[in-house]
């Protein structure tokens, strides 16, 4: 059996279209031109990784063995890892900010309505106390 065939991620980097579209997932290199319009997840996902290590966005979707099999069958090689390689790509990162910064600006709309709040409490009782100076 010949041994496999090994990429640098520099190789890899350079199928990054959607007739050309390998990706790496846990060291190994995948080819996935053949799949990219068959993919229940959509295309769009996989060109977003493509010619990229998409371990994490992967396995953050819970992938079946059915998708693992598809998986091995468009093997076509492994990564040799050199110093300065990008890390995984995440896929979750972007609706993580977005809750982030929701929660913020809620945050920030009840601080608000506090203190008019508060101010208009203190204005009534100021009020209250210049007219009892009165009498
Ligand atoms: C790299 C090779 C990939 C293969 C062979 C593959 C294969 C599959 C398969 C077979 C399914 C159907 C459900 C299942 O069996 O788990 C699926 C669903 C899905 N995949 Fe992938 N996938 C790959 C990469 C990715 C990547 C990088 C993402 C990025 C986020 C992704 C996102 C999704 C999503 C969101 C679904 C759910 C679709 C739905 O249920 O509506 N996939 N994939």
């Amino acid at each position: 059996m010949a041994a496999a065939k090994e990429f640098t991620y520099k190789e890899v980097e350079a199928h990054n279209t959607k007739k050309d579209l390998f990706v790496v997932v846990h060291d190994k290199v995948y080819n996935c031109s053949s799949f990219v319009d068959e993919h229940p997840g959509g295309e769009e996902v996989l060109l977003d990784v493509a010619g990229q290590d998409a371990t994490e966005a992967f396995e953050d979707v819970g992938h079946s063995d059915e998708a693992r099999e598809i998986l091995e069958g468009l093997h076509v090689g492994n990564l040799k890892r050199q110093e300065g390689d990008p890390k995984p790509k995440s896929y979750t990162q972007a609706p993580k900010t977005a809750t982030t910064s929701d929660g913020a600006s809620a945050g920030v709309g009840l601080y608000a309505i506090v203190l008019i709040g508060a101010g208009l409490a203190f204005a009534v009782y100021k009020y209250l106390q210049s007219q009892q100076a009165q009498q």
